[in-house]
């Protein structure tokens, strides 16, 4: 048995035997408990066409404990490290498959495509892995960042020490905005680069330097690029529609693969000055001082039940997603202003259509707000007419180690007010790229 798959109500230890397990998904039998393996040999050869996933930027890595993520032919092998959080995955992975519930089968839209379980021998051993699609596989220069989902990371068997140890790091980006960033890698344009930040930056992060940590991943210093921002925007707003009405699982330790192609952004910035302007507000990420408080238990906090509003009201219309609307900023839909789409099965059509629909919306915006609205038209006409032939970002929810039912069929709140908070600071960066 792994360790965290024992309950510790209070220090001292109550073990849990599989079939005591509440289960999202039946659990097959387990895996033998690799905790106690020897090390992954420093030397490894991996099996013919298999490699180490080096863009990997967070997660288990292969530190001569545990091996890390591994990349074979348009594929990504994630060894099983714990028997029961892998099996939780494969249990969540095989029911998607087979579901004919809608908003578990929307959800298959925002995961990576599932191809099963492989075994495979290294240095002796044999280590079992989860098999998915390489969501980074399309991208040239692909710039990546693993943003945590939620301020409670631990699930419902959670011991007590792994309750403590997760809600103290990452304190004040998880228990401000729900949201934590353990891992990015970018390219960065200004200087040719490639820079990785990993846990320890991440876990220094507050919640106005996490703002800041994110312009470095969009590649600020060249400019905020309102395309950029809109592509994850969409992906977001979609995945943002769903949490908002799922009640059949919570998610505990999840997070969302952002991706975009710094090639794509170079080209973007060289070929076309419109709809781009240098962030005024950004400066390098450099400041991570986190504010000083008293450490206290997130169990022992109420979770913020106000919802914390971003301009998408959680609607979709046939036209697409509808943003909050008063009366006085009521915007005319303008659907119809952009040029017609000549293949609307080609991928970046299909986002483009996305993008025209997200902006056929009423809104609350402000006065800003109104005025992208004329530049988002003049944008999205030259992305059509550009033709251009497959996107450039994506948006992904991953790791589901730690999946589990709803409870009396709720609304995952933890996850919601995360999401709708990273959704938040990205539209507001929207609105600095409006004046300048
Ligand atoms: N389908 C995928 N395609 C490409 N890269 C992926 C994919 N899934 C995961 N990764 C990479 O591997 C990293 C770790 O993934 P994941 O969170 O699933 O692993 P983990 O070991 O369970 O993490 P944790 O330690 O947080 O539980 C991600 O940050 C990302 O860089
Ligand atoms: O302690 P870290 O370095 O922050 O990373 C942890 C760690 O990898 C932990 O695994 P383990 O040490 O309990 O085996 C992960 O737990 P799960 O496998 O249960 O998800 C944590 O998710 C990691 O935390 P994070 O990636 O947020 O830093």
């Amino acid at each position: 048995m792994g360790k965290s798959d024992i309950v510790h109500l209070k220090p001292g230890r109550i073990e849990m035997s599989e079939k005591d397990r509440p289960k999202l998904f039946t659990i097959g039998p387990s895996q033998k408990d690799p905790d106690d393996c020897e090390l992954i040999k420093n030397q490894t050869s991996f099996p013919p066409g298999m490699e180490l996933l080096t863009n990997q930027v967070a997660g288990h890595m292969n530190n001569g404990k545990t091996l890390g993520m591994l990349r074979e032919d348009g594929t990504v092998l994630k060894p099983i490290t714990k028997p029961l959080n892998g099996q939780t995955e494969i249990d969540f992975y095989e029911e998607l498959e087979k579901t004919r519930e809608d908003t578990l089968l929307e959800l298959k839209e925002f995961v990576p495509k599932y191809y099963g379980t492989k075994t495979i021998t290294i240095n002796n051993k044999e280590i079992k892995c989860i098999v998915l699609e390489d969501l980074t596989k399309n991208f040239k220069e692909p710039c990546i960042m693993d943003i945590k989902i939620g301020k409670r990371t631990w699930d419902p068997l959670a011991s007590y020490e792994k309750i403590i140890s997760e809600d103290k790091k990452y304190q004040d980006t998880k228990r401000e905005l729900g949201i934590c960033i353990p891992g990015f890698l970018i390219h960065k344009i200004s200087n040719g680069r490639s820079c990785r930040y990993g846990k320890e930056f991440g876990k220094k992060l507050n919640t106005e330097t996490i703002k800041e940590a994110l312009k470095t991943f969009l590649n600020a210093d060249s400019g905020l690029s309102r395309e950029l921002l809109l592509q994850l925007l969409v992906d977001l707003w979609r995945i943002l529609h769903w949490a908002r009405r799922q009640r059949n699982i919570r998610l505990f330790s999840s997070s969302l693969l952002l991706i975009y192609d710094a090639k794509r952004l170079k080209q973007y910035i060289s070929n076309n000055n419109v709809g781009l302007s240098k962030s005024s507000s950004y400066t390098p990420c450099t400041n991570t001082n986190r504010s000083v408080h008293l450490y206290k238990p997130l169990s022992l906090m109420k979770l913020n039940d106000d919802c914390p509003c971003t301009g998408f009201s959680g609607q979709f219309t046939k036209e697409g997603p509808i943003l909050k609307s008063t009366p006085s900023t009521k915007l005319a839909r303008f659907a119809t202003t952009t040029t017609t789409n000549t293949n609307s099965d080609h991928p970046w059509q299909k986002h483009i259509s996305k993008l025209r629909r997200v902006h056929s919306f009423q809104n609350n915006y402000d006065k800003d707000l109104q005025k992208m609205r004329k530049d988002y038209t003049h944008m999205l006409d030259d992305l059509v007419n550009e033709q251009r032939n497959e996107v450039w970002t994506s948006v992904k929810m991953i790791d589901f180690a730690h999946v589990f039912p709803a409870e009396h069929a709720e609304v995952d709140k933890n996850y919601l007010e995360g999401i709708e908070n990273l959704i938040k600071i990205l539209e507001s960066f929207l609105s600095e790229t409006v004046n300048t």
